[in-house]
């Protein structure tokens, strides 16, 4: 067995990483790259609509004028201005709604993509990393954050570039109609301008805040549904859902906030480009220009039906903005869950050699200042059971999760039949080391297929032969529909139970390396003998590390490591460590003397003295079985 020299974490990931560290373009412009080409055709279709939405308006004026000129123009004058306005008027709607729906199928086409690369990126990340981030965060990216820029792609766009394109034709024709009174009619234009821009002042703050508020509400959200039932158990169940009350009525009361400090200027805003007041403003000085004769009622005319469409887009600008904003801000947390780092594949791949693990010199640190392991050494010989024991807080499941890479060590090197983890592609690894978590995860879906997940082409025989080694066949044979039953609807299994299932699933993956954080309470002792005789079948052959919490099941381990404050302390096997007078024996002493409910720190479990003796045999001679 050769190790691999210890090499720095950081270093190997920042290597791993380097692409990251590029220069990229803005969030919003990068996110959209793949749909670019469509976007653009879709936006220069909607100024050509805009444009030609604009020309029935001046070709009823000219019809207007003529009518009104006094000389009988007759209808052949008439009828190509008729033929302009009808058919610039069928091309606005034929560009306007292929623009709208060139627009959604590009952002359709957005979505698939940006949530298959979430999903993608989220699978990759380090196990650890995921769990730190918290799934609300995750559910706000693929789902609130997505939904907000197809708000962006598929409609604010087109609106943004219909209020640009609309004025300046529109305009353009007014001020050779007449300069003065098109002068008047960019007062609202102007007007609507500033009260905006005075609306929207320290938005991009405000929207930063509505972004966290929002993603707040959505972690709460996600916490309280998973967490009610904890809360419940314990008779608070009125309590569960006061996080995420406190963030809604905090979003609640930004949000009013927001709204009253920027209500008179917006209601403005929205009242002097509001078509009516247009009409008004541009009605008094135009009958003036008429009754002192420096223009004729049908001159009037095109600023009465263009005058509205010179300022009427602005009215849509608040919320537009609002909605770019949004739009930026999703983009960014989208973009930054996908530079999340993902656990680095390794650039020289290698296959273990057997399945001894070694733990070199293993420091961790989870925030790069105050190192939670340091310096470990540690030999789990194939086929043997080693139990990490310590206080709360001594680093044992850190120490664990290094085997799965739930993260990265910082300093020093675990290996796996001679090869650096970091070197073994994750396939390979999960292959070679699995882990039976006391939080147990149960899929929506089928029995079988929640014991397949592992090793989704095993077959009903072997599915069976490992639930029945892990005591729960019988349980599932009452179920309704035995293997087929779907969980998590109509059933759902007790916590004995599906610790029994997920062992059963653990068997069925046939890790060679098993990571085993035992659990600390089952529902009664029937429940526990039956998950000790599942967890015997578990280890039987295979190299186990068990997160001890009561002392008396491991026993008879080849190996128990005591661990305080991420050091190994001692180490050795239980009558050893029991003669050394160390650590352990006090451990030990104090777990026994302090009764079923309490010792110091060393969480364990309320049975009868003789199940617990009977597990301490069980998990070692489990192959006898
Ligand atoms: N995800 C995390 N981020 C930051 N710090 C963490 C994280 N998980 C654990 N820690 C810290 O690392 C230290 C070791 O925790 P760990 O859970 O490994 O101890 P433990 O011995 O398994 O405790 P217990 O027996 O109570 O489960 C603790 O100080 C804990 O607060």
């Amino acid at each position: 067995m050769t190790s691999q020299p210890p090499e720095a974490g950081p270093a190997r990931a920042a290597a791993a990483r380097g692409t990251d560290a590029r220069p990229t373009p803005p969030p919003l412009r990068a996110l959209a790259e793949p749909v670019r080409g469509r976007l653009a055709l879709a936006t220069g279709l909607q100024a050509v609509a805009a444009l030609a939405g604009v020309v029935p308006f001046i070709a009823v004026s000219r019809i207007a004028e003529r009518l009104t000129a006094g000389s009988p123009a007759g209808g052949e004058a008439l009828w190509p201005l008729v033929v302009l306005a009808c058919s610039s008027g069928l091309v606005a709607l034929v560009c306007g709604t292929a623009a709208g729906a060139l627009a959604h199928i590009a952002d359709n086409n957005l979505q698939l993509i940006l949530r298959r690369r979430l999903a993608r990126h989220v699978g990759r990340l380090p196990l650890g990393r995921l769990t730190d981030r918290g799934t609300g965060e995750v559910k706000q990216a693929v789902q609130d954050d997505v939904s907000a820029l197809h708000t962006l792609f598929a409609h604010t766009l087109l609106d943004v570039v219909a209020v640009l394109t609309v004025p300046v034709p529109a305009l353009a024709y007014l001020f050779t109609a007449d300069w003065r009174l098109a002068l008047v009619s960019v007062v609202p234009l102007l007007l609507g301008m500033f009260l905006f821009s005075r609306a929207m002042a320290g938005a991009a703050g405000q929207m930063a805040e509505f972004g966290a508020a929002l993603g707040r509400i959505s972690a709460a959200a996600v916490e309280f549904a998973s967490g009610i039932a904890v809360f419940k158990s314990f008779g608070r169940g009125s309590k569960a859902h006061e996080r995420f009350v406190r963030a809604t009525e905090g979003f609640a009361d930004f949000f009013s906030r927001w709204v009253r400090s920027t209500l008179v200027t917006s209601t403005a805003a929205i009242l002097v480009v509001a078509p009516a007041v247009v009409l008004l403003l541009l009605s008094v000085p135009g009958a003036v220009f008429i009754t002192q004769g420096w223009m004729t009622g049908a001159e009037l005319v095109p600023f009465l039906l263009l005058g509205p469409a010179v300022a009427a887009p602005m009215g849509v600008v608040g919320p537009r903005i609002q909605q770019i904003r949004a739009g930026q801000a999703a983009a960014v947390r989208i973009t930054a869950l996908l530079r999340t780092p993902t656990l680095p594949e390794p650039a020289d791949p290698a296959l273990p050699d057997g399945h001894h693990v070694l733990l070199r010199g293993v420091s961790f640190s989870y925030d790069a200042r105050a190192d939670v392991l340091s310096g470990v050494d540690l030999d789990l010989a194939p086929g043997t059971v080693t139990a990490l024991v310590g206080p709360s807080g001594s680093g044992k499941s850190t120490l664990a999760s290094l085997l799965p890479r739930f993260h990265d060590v910082t300093a020093g090197a675990v290996t796996l039949g001679g090869v650096d983890l970091r070197d073994i592609p994750a396939a390979e690894l999960y292959r070679r080391v699995g882990f039976v978590l006391q939080d147990v995860r149960l899929l929506r879906a089928s029995v079988a297929d929640n014991i397949r997940l592992g090793r989704p082409d095993a077959t009903d025989e072997e599915v069976e032969r490992c639930a029945r080694a892990a005591r729960i066949h019988d349980r599932i044979m009452d179920l309704p529909d035995g293997y087929a039953t779907e969980l998590g609807t109509a059933f759902t299994l007790s916590g004995g139970e599906a610790q029994r299932l997920s062992i059963a699933r653990a068997l069925l993956a046939d890790a060679p390396v098993l990571v085993l954080d035992e659990a600390t309470a089952y529902a009664d002792p029937h429940s526990e003998a039956l998950i000790q005789d599942a967890l015997s079948e578990l280890a039987a052959g295979r190299t186990l590390l068990v997160i001890a919490h009561r002392l008396s099941t491991i026993r008879s381990a080849d190996r128990i490591v005591v661990l305080e404050d991420g050091r190994v302390t001692e180490q050795g096997r239980h009558d050893d460590l029991l003669a050394a007078q160390g650590r352990y024996a006090a451990l030990w002493e104090a777990q026994r003397t302090a009764g079923p409910d309490e010792s110091d720190g060393v969480p364990h479990h309320r049975s009868a003295p003789v199940e617990a003796g009977r597990r301490a045999d069980d998990i070692r001679e489990g192959s006898a079985r």
